[in-house]
């Protein structure tokens, strides 16, 4: 599918999709409880491999006028019939896999061509300390996995550079074991903001985790608990709203983002950087409502290390800012469906903005887009960053765009809603 966009400014409201985050929570733990309900969840190509996992382990799950009615396994997880295949989506993968392990029996996971390339191994090692043998069958730590599950609590420690997935994946699993588990952070935890995510839904489902953050990070499971998720209201997505609340910045108009409410979402900090930035833009806290204001951009500073998913949005606001915008410690942003500071860099430069790309940081400095033949990278955040910039250069084509599935699939139509002249080819 390819998306064609003309110079366009976007004017008037649009109520931000569900968190992704949140849903695949919310869904995971619900499947683990007794009896659940989540209400207006995001129905994603990722969130949908969540529930294709969930049922594969033995839950029921059923939409009834967009909401989710799970019955659960009671913390006690079926041997799946055939193998798990979760698509594009990185957290399913490393969630199921701690679900997996709480099998009596063997799991296989798999997935799509990006999925594949996707590092496991800190999960993998440390699950082996719990008791567990996982083994990637090309031997390279990534997927396809193969499950014995048996998982133990115990003392154990974990790499927290790569992603943040794998801590929260065992923070799911480790809680309905039969012995405690003490799981420490080994040097800088990147994308913190999700494990809080995690934390917030498992505490709703009456578990009990500590966490001690004197030194590094430690958390302690008390063993034996049981999950009680039982009517769950998925929050909006900061991470996708981004997109909305970028495009108006950049093309100098008013738009209002509505289902916009706090919660413990990292991306929350976009309004922070937009404010940085220089546009006007507001949040109404009570009402769930931002809006911005467009005006002349001027280039930032951002550590991404909480907020690895802003880094498509931040680079295309920076490519129209005035002066040098430098997204640092961002080296797992490489780890995601693709390489995103790579991929941000090449397309950026194609449509003649300058960009230095770092191992753990990208430099743009600020000027004028020119239209250009850009490569969405089969990437939903490469994809919706490269398409508001074309809102500003104008003449520019997206391809891969159908990835916008994964993770927003109204995102043309929000666009198209607000006035974007945003043409969508199937092809
Ligand atoms: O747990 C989550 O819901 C996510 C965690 C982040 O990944 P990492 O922890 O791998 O950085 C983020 O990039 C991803 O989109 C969603
Ligand atoms: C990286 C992402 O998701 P996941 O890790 O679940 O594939 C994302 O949504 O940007």
């Amino acid at each position: 599918m390819r998306v064609k966009i003309s110079r366009t400014s976007v004017e008037g409201e649009v109520f931000a999709p569900p968190s992704k985050s949140y849903t695949h929570r919310a869904i995971t733990i619900g499947s683990l409880s007794e009896k659940c309900v989540v209400r207006r969840p995001l129905i994603s190509e990722d969130t949908k491999a969540t529930i294709h996992a969930c049922k594969m382990l033995g839950a029921q799950i059923n939409e009834e006028k967009g909401d989710l009615f799970i019955e659960g396994v009671k913390g006690k997880p079926h041997i799946p019939e055939d193998v798990i295949d979760v698509g594009n989506s990185g957290t399913t993968l490393r969630f199921m896999t701690a679900v997996a392990s709480l099998v009596d029996g063997v799991s296989i996971l798999t997935g799509d061509n990006s999925l594949r390339t996707r590092p496991n191994g800190p999960l993998i090692e440390v699950l082996h300390d719990l008791g567990v043998e996982v083994i990637s069958t090309l031997n390279n730590g990534c997927a396809p996995l193969v499950v014995k599950g048996g998982l133990k609590g115990a003392i154990a420690k974990i790499d927290g550079s790569i992603s943040s997935q794998f801590i929260s994946a065992l923070l799911i699993a480790c809680p309905l074991t039969s012995k405690s588990t003490t799981l420490s952070i080994k040097g800088e935890l990147r994308s913190k903001p999700y494990v809080n995510v995690t934390l917030e839904i498992l505490r709703e489902a009456g578990a009990e985790i500590f966490e001690d953050s004197n030194h590094n990070i430690k958390f302690i499971i008390p063993p034996n608990q049981d999950y009680n998720l039982r009517d769950y209201l998925v929050p909006g997505d900061f991470s996708s709203a981004s997109y909305l609340l970028a495009a108006a910045a950049m093309t100098g108009s008013r738009v209002v983002v509505k289902n916009m409410f706090p919660s413990q979402q990292g991306d929350m900090a976009i309004i922070g950087i937009l404010k940085q930035m220089g546009a006007g833009i507001s949040w109404d806290k009570d009402n769930g409502r931002v809006t911005v204001n467009g005006r002349d951009l001027k280039g930032v500073r951002v550590d991404a290390a909480a907020t690895p998913d802003l880094v498509p949005t931040i680079a295309v606001l920076g490519a129209v800012a005035e002066g040098q915008t430098v997204i640092e410690n961002a080296e797992h942003v490489r780890y995601k469906e693709t390489d995103r500071l790579h991929a941000m860099a090449v397309e950026l430069k194609k449509m003649g903005v300058s960009v230095k790309e770092d191992q753990d940081k990208l430099t743009i400095k600020g000027g004028k887009l020119k239209g250009s033949e850009l490569h969405g990278w089969h990437d939903h955040r490469i994809v919706m960053a490269l398409t508001i910039a074309g809102m500003v250069a104008g003449d520019t084509t997206v391809d891969t765009a159908e990835s916008i599935f994964i993770s927003y699939p109204n995102f043309f139509d929000d666009v198209r809603s607000l006035g974007a002249d945003v043409v969508v080819n199937k092809q």
